[in-house]
């Protein structure tokens, strides 16, 4: 009976609500035909009040246009402000403005919650600056910029995920705690056991075992790779490097691939490649106004180089080549470069610089500067690993990949020298039981948006931003 009584309720609840069609922005923008009763909600992004007319633009995230809304002034009230969030219904109607198609004639409006302007921080029609909007995690989405933004990561994202699901691989949850420091290079955040949850005063780490926030998923990638063949994964890493640079974050997203079976850097090579393009080919073709923006106001020197850099072949060259034309630069740099010392950042850009300002991959790194996992190139005195770096212009480096070492002897033997063959049992396992060729490499996905979007600061292209110092929200 209760529930007899509670399905009238909801049924009348409903028979009140107006039928008007419900339209998101970007559907009422982009509407063939005009319609009769329609309902848009959103946030108000402009009010101009005139004697004969009512102009509002009204914005749902859907789009980066706005609705605009034209109105009775009559049905001007004092809560509809800058920033309030709206419901309007009313026709749809072609509009004679000639940069929209459609627009909204309002016959109700009611604000679902009024915006105090004076304590707002974004002002309306200002062009605030992506630093500004930076200070105001919880507001910065309704900002035109980081609106953008999010869509295009929303769609990158997708892409990313499509891009493999359509060339079978599988994709996997790599683990966010880990025993392991994938990377070997100490930057790992450790787990803390709660108070509440101690069994002793003494209980350290996550339940007494040593567990740290994920560097990479490489490792767990791997052991798919064993049965799965081609695996991926697309989920949050941690660094505890104390940097406050443009470049880096505590918390980034990386896209990582394994590939069984594989023998050739090239091979992996033309992986990233295929990813990059695929991936930017989609972001630009369903997000060209998002894109547009940041082309327009952001980083006008990148307007059409991404359609140029999707037609030609990236660059290869190796270290050693690297090196030489280091050495032989006019310039001098604060790291004297070397044949042996890792590359850096004022190494990457003009190495990216020199060779026309495209992606280039540097290929088969000193055996002494990589990660035990990297495959041994046994290519004599100048001793390598079949290692890649992808580096981009503006960012450095964007992937980072490799051939595995997969042949035990070779393994062990590496482990025993840095004293971890008890930690990595389990991978050495790995090369005794159907062991297989294979690499793979990690793309760093906030690089990945910086390079393409031409936004000069990391902290600019993720929701809500970790770094050193730095966790606000
Ligand atoms: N999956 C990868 O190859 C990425 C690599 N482990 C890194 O963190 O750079």
């Amino acid at each position: 009976m209760l529930g007899a009584w509670r399905g009238w309720r909801a049924l009348r609840r409903c028979s009140s609500l107006p039928r008007a069609v419900r339209l998101r922005v970007r559907q009422a923008l982009g509407a063939r035909e005009p319609a009769e009763a329609v309902r848009v909600q959103g946030w108000v992004r402009s009010v101009r009040s005139q004697k004969e007319v009512l102009f509002l633009h009204i914005n749902d995230g859907s789009s980066l246009e706005s609705l605009q809304v034209v109105a009775d002034p009559s049905l001007e009230k004092k809560d509809l402000t800058f920033g309030s969030a709206v419901e309007v219904q009313g026709k749809l109607v072609k509009s004679p403005h000639r940069m929209q198609n459609m627009e909204l004639q309002a016959e109700t409006i009611r604000v679902v919650g009024p915006c105090d302007i004076w304590s707002f921080p974004l002002k309306m029609k200002e062009r605030h600056p992506l630093e500004y909007v930076r200070q105001f995690p919880h507001l910065r989405c309704r900002n035109n910029t980081l609106g953008a933004l999010l869509r295009i990561r929303s769609e990158a994202t997708a892409g990313i995920h499509s891009f493999f699901q359509d060339n079978g691989y599988v994709h996997i949850h790599t683990p966010i705690i880990t025993s392991n420091d994938c990377e070997g290079a100490g930057e790992l955040f450790q787990i803390e056991t709660p108070r509440e949850a101690k069994e002793s005063a003494e209980m350290t780490h996550f339940f007494n075992v040593p567990a740290f926030l994920t560097v990479s998923g490489q490792l767990h990638l791997e052991v798919m790779a064993g049965a799965f063949t081609h695996v991926f994964t697309f989920g949050p890493t941690f660094r505890a490097e104390n940097s406050q640079s443009r470049r880096h974050l505590a918390e980034f997203y990386m896209v990582e691939a394994e590939l069984s079976f594989t023998e050739s850097l090239q091979d992996i090579m033309q992986v990233m490649e295929d990813l990059f393009k695929t991936v930017t080919s989609t972001v630009l073709s369903k997000c060209p106004r998002d894109v547009e923006l940041f082309h327009k106001y952001i980083a006008p020197a990148q307007k059409g180089r991404l359609e140029q850099i999707l037609k030609h072949k990236f660059m290869i060259i190796s270290y050693s080549e690297a090196v030489e034309i280091l050495k032989q630069a006019p310039q001098t740099f604060t790291f004297k470069p070397e044949w042996g010392r890792d590359l850096q950042t004022e190494h990457e850009k003009y190495l990216v610089k020199h060779c026309g300002d495209v992606p280039v991959f540097v290929v088969n790194y000193p055996y002494d500067l990589k990660p035990f996992y990297m495959r041994d190139n046994e290519d004599g005195p100048q001793h390598t690993v079949a290692a890649v770096d992808l580096l981009v212009p503006g960012v450095g480096e964007l992937c980072g990949g490799s051939l595995r070492e997969e042949r035990l002897p070779f393994l062990e033997s590496r482990l025993q020298r840095l004293g971890l063959t008890d930690t990595y049992q389990w991978y050495l396992d790995l090369r005794k039981f159907g062991s297989v060729p294979h690499g793979g490499f990690g793309m760093g996905f906030e690089r990945y948006l910086q390079y393409i979007l031409g936004v000069d600061n990391i902290k600019d292209v993720i929701p809500f931003p970790r770094f050193s110092h730095s966790c606000l929200l």
